[in-house]
């Protein structure tokens, strides 16, 4: 078999000229959806991931702004940065760049952040909707992940899906996500005992490691569909995936690359959630 490539870079852009479509609507009624990403320090590879996400606002008509601040900024100056965007009533989406330096809490960050402003949806509100399967922001790469699979028609009910990855912006999540769309739903991570015994199993398997082309043909299952969340930046500068794609895609029914596959979509997500966040705020569609 060979597995079909799930384009996410293709499905981003499709998804964004619908978007488009709807913020111009919205600017009709006078609402410029706004999303502000707040970045601290200048590391390469957010500053690359920022810009990414400055681009794809602009091909949406979304308006944005970056907010950068030092490395060294306080936890304080960042809470009340993020207190003047909670009050700034064109301000839709806030989104604070993780991971944040040591000496500042991120929980404390993420807790500041207006649960109506939420656009990352990882403030606690969000997740407890999540958890209950009430309408709320969900977190963007989670989100997706599932609309991925939704949109190749894969079926998520009664599937077994495995992930591997537990954080709490993508691993749980994403397994909350796939549990409410009725699949049966495994977590693995670094203290499972026989790994394999799982993945071999696993209907949907989501790879998110962070651990470059670890998952190979042995460790599926014949027709599986995989996700693979990994972005490891390889000598050479070019990103790799934690599925070891060539052999994999030897044997599954359908595969993510890496780059163009979970990433854009990720944004993507970010994008509509600043517009859902846009709509919320203005009181359309209630
Ligand atoms: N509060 C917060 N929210 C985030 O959503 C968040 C974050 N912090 N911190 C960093 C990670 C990482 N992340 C990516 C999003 C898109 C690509 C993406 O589009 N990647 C392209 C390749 C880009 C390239 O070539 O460098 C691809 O996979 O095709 C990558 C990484 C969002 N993150």
């Amino acid at each position: 078999m060979t597995a079909q490539v799930i384009k996410g870079k293709e499905l981003a852009h499709k998804l964004r000229e619908e978007m488009a479509e709807e913020v111009t609507q919205l600017k009709e009624k006078g609402i410029i959806p706004h999303l502000t990403v707040i970045i601290l320090g200048d590391d390469p590879a957010s500053k690359s991931y920022v810009n990414g996400k400055k681009k794809a606002s602009a091909e949406t008509g979304i308006s944005s702004d970056i907010i950068e601040m030092p490395l060294s900024a306080s936890e304080q100056e960042l809470l009340d940065k993020i207190d003047i965007l909670n009050n700034d009533d064109h301000v839709h989406g806030i989104l604070v760049q993780l991971p944040l330096p040591e000496h500042i809490n991120e929980q404390h960050i993420i807790e500041a952040i207006s649960p109506d402003k939420d656009v990352d949806g990882f403030h606690p509100s969000s997740i407890g909707k999540m958890l209950t399967g009430n309408d709320t922001f969900l977190p963007c790469t989670p989100l997706g992940i599932l609309t991925m699979l939704q949109s190749y028609g894969i079926q998520i009910e009664g599937k077994h899906a495995v992930i591997i990855g537990r954080s709490n912006i993508v691993g749980k999540p994403v397994g909350q996500l796939l549990l409410n769309e009725h699949a049966t739903v495994t977590y693995c991570h670094s203290r499972t005992k026989d790994m394999t015994a799982f993945t071999k199993s696993a209907d949907i398997l989501i790879v998110a490691m962070g651990k470059p082309n670890v998952i190979r043909s042995e460790h599926i299952k014949e027709g599986s569909a995989i996700i693979d969340v990994g972005i490891n930046r390889k000598d050479d500068g070019k990103l790799t995936g934690d599925v070891d794609f060539q052999s994999v895609s030897e044997k599954a029914s359908y595969i993510t690359p890496v780059p163009k596959g979970v990433g854009p979509m990720t944004i993507t997500m970010l994008l509509q959630n600043t517009i859902k966040a846009a709509k919320g705020l203005s009181g359309v569609g209630r």
